[in-house]
């Protein structure tokens, strides 16, 4: 592991077994099926893809909140899969974490001045109450609350402050990194760019590492340096944000791009564009995991597990035909020929695709955030 890597994951599998009885074998969910990642130092770090897909897993595996069924887990240079007592203590130090629903993650009974004071107890035991105080008045302020904050209730702040407040108990131990599984997911969209940019601030301004869990593109789009995106418990692209976003191989990749609305569209209810119904993880296809629902799937599809292929800019990806898809959308209309009969619908599909058209999918229920008031 080189020295600017901070956290890595080797062949990462986890799975659940459910059911099951006395005469019948369990089902295994794959729910994290083969994982290789490299995190740097310093860098925010995306992990994107649709709700099943075995995201909130992977981040629960690199948090070790939770052991991989094979496979290891390097942080700062040792394996941590079966850390516990003092080195998870100094683990956790390191390592913090921020989640979803602010709310639930804090407890209600407790003023912000403890919740956030709480880890400087563990982690920084010889600090005087003074300057406890003091460091959380800080960390308030870091985080845009002020130091009087500390003396509320967690019920007392809306839900964008509330998620400043898990920040602050986050950064309290001076962690190298913070995994966040969806942190603004639970916020109305207005909110949600205020706390990406504090996250990214604070990324910035206190070299942390970042790894940021979202099903949402539009909202890692602007704030990670790299994007790994997973489908059905593995990766199927990987790459600088840039790479990623301009110059997607992976047709789930743009399928998932064509799902962010237009600018001007960000403040209405969004319309969730998919491509069909996700297979389960516990029976995922044959071949390339994403061939039932890929429109340029061919014969070897369905039979051949393509590998995550990298190049030289770091910018990898699992797919059989992405340099032929890549290829075809520059192809100009009249030189292009379909090669066979059996190929004019997929050549049709390469000819929208050419036109700048998004893939065939469906569009599900729209879903539109609660507004709440900041
Ligand atoms: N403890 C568990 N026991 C059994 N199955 C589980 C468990 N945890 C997760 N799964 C299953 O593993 C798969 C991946 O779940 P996971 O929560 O990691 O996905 P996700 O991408 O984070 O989805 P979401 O965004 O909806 O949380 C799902 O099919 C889920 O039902």
């Amino acid at each position: 592991m080189s020295n600017d890597t901070i956290l890595a994951a080797h062949g990462l599998v986890r799975h659940f077994n459910v059911g099951g009885g006395l005469l019948q074998n369990p089902t295994v969910v794959r729910a994290v099926d083969g994982i290789d990642l490299t995190i740097k130092r310093g860098e925010t770090f995306a992990i994107v893809g649709e709700s099943g897909c075995g995201k909130s897993t992977l981040a629960r595996l690199l948090m070790r909140l939770l052991t991989p069924t094979r496979g290891e887990v390097v942080f700062d240079g040792r394996d941590i899969s079966g850390v516990d007592g003092k080195a998870l203590t100094d683990l956790r130090r390191d390592m913090q974490f921020i989640f979803q629903d602010p709310f639930s993650s804090l407890n209600p009974r407790l003023t912000v001045g403890k919740l956030v004071g709480e880890p400087l107890e563990v982690h920084a035991p010889d600090l005087t109450r003074a300057q406890r105080r003091d460091r959380v008045a800080g960390l308030l302020e870091q985080v845009g609350l002020k130091p009087e904050h500390a003396d509320r209730y967690p019920h007392e702040f809306s839900g964008g402050q509330r998620q400043r407040i898990g920040i602050a108990r986050a950064l309290a131990s001076g962690p190298k990194l913070i995994i966040g599984d969806e942190p603004v997911s639970a916020l109305d969209v207005s909110v949600q760019a205020q706390v990406i940019n504090l996250l990214s601030d604070l990324g910035r301004d206190l070299d942390l590492t970042l790894v940021i869990i979202a099903h949402d593109l539009a909202v890692i789009r602007h704030m990670s340096d790299r994007v790994a995106v997973m489908y059905l418990g593995q990766i199927v692209e990987s790459g600088t944000a840039d790479e990623v976003f301009e110059s997607p191989r992976h047709p789930y990749t743009r399928a998932l791009l064509d799902a962010i609305p237009e600018p001007r569209h960000s403040e209405t209810p969004r319309e969730q564009t998919v491509l069909g119904e996700m297979p389960s993880p516990s029976a995922p296809p044959p071949g390339c995991r994403f061939h039932t629902r890929c429109p340029f799937a061919q014969d070897n599809c369905r039979t051949d597990v393509p590998r995550l292929e990298d190049d030289a800019d770091e910018h990898a990806v699992a797919c059989h035909h992405w340099r032929a898809i890549a290829a075809a959308q520059a192809v100009p209309e009249r030189t292009a020929k379909p090669r066979s009969s059996g190929s004019a619908s997929r050549f049709a599909l390469y000819r929208a695709a050419a036109d700048g058209a998004p893939l065939t999918y469906k569009t599900a229920a729209a879903t539109s955030p609660t507004p709440t008031k900041d």
